[in-house]
């Protein structure tokens, strides 16, 4: 098998109600994947199922070769990371970002405590945050600011796959552009593998290879990211495309024209 994602026949159930059915997914070495699909179609259960935070039903999740056993490893649970919409759920409010950065990358034995500044220092400009941050702690930090502090603490352990589950979607618009063109730049700096959730189908375009779509926890369409948005395979995959507003031309107001 391949290095990257594997997804095997992957079943989750919430009290009797299935909320992943049967998924088959691959994602390539290197590469993102885009999922989308509406509210409630699965999408946050798929990325917590591989994340290791749920315990599937049925099924197998694969890295390179290697099953994923239900009880993961230390060494298994470094190697995917989680980015979650709200940067805080990764951020103990009570360290400070040195804490926080050391604390990942000491726990899985990444650096000896003498090299430990140097490499928080690089991991806070990968981010482009500065290192006066250290000694600081997350709520001092804007919504934006925080998500490239999880972004680079998720990074600190070198995962093998790194999830994003609308992680752009909780902040201000204005900084929603600059976290996602961080993550882009990444992708390429890094050679990231990423499962990549956004409802926002402007987002999925600038960032995947790949274009997965669920719909009641099934995929239904897994698609180049530039044949989806051509002409996807189904009509569904076709529906959602055609639910992105559009600005017609000449819909400015007067207020914005130079
Ligand atoms: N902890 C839970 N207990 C019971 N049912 C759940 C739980 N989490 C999710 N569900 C149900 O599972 C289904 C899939 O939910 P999920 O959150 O994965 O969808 P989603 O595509 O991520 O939605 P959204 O875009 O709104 O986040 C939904 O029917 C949801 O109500």
């Amino acid at each position: 098998m391949s290095h990257g994602l594997h997804i095997k026949d992957l079943t989750v159930r919430y009290d009797g109600v299935t909320a992943l059915d049967r998924i088959q997914l691959n994602i390539e070495e290197h590469t993102t994947l885009g999922l989308v699909g509406e509210s409630g179609s699965g999408k946050s259960t798929l990325a917590r199922v591989v994340a290791g935070l749920i315990v599937p039903d049925e099924g197998i999740i694969s890295l390179g070769d290697e099953p994923l056993t239900r009880k993961r490893s230390r060494a298994q649970r470094k190697k995917i990371q989680m980015i979650f919409q709200n940067p805080d759920a990764s951020l103990n409010p009570r360290l400070s970002i040195r804490q926080l950065l050391s604390e990942a990358l000491l726990f899985h034995g990444i650096v000896r405590r003498s090299e430990l500044e140097q490499r928080c220092l690089e991991l806070l400009a990968r981010v482009q945050i500065d290192g006066s941050a250290l000694d600081r702690y997350p709520h001092e930090f804007s919504g934006g600011q925080r998500q490239r502090i999880a972004i680079a603490r998720a990074l600190s352990v070198e995962p093998e796959l790194l999830i994003a589950d609308e992680p752009t979607s909780a902040l201000d618009v204005s900084v929603q552009l600059s976290v996602l063109e961080l993550f882009s730049s990444l992708k390429q700096e890094l050679n990231l593998t990423m499962l990549f959730i956004s409802h926002d189908m402007g987002v999925i375009h600038a960032i995947s290879d790949t274009v997965a779509v669920m719909r009641h926890g099934q995929l239904v369409e897994i698609n180049s990211k530039d044949r989806f948005f051509a002409r996807p395979d189904t009509a569904y995959g076709y529906q959602l495309l055609s639910a992105v507003p559009k600005m017609p031309a000449g819909t400015y107001s007067r207020r914005d024209t130079p």
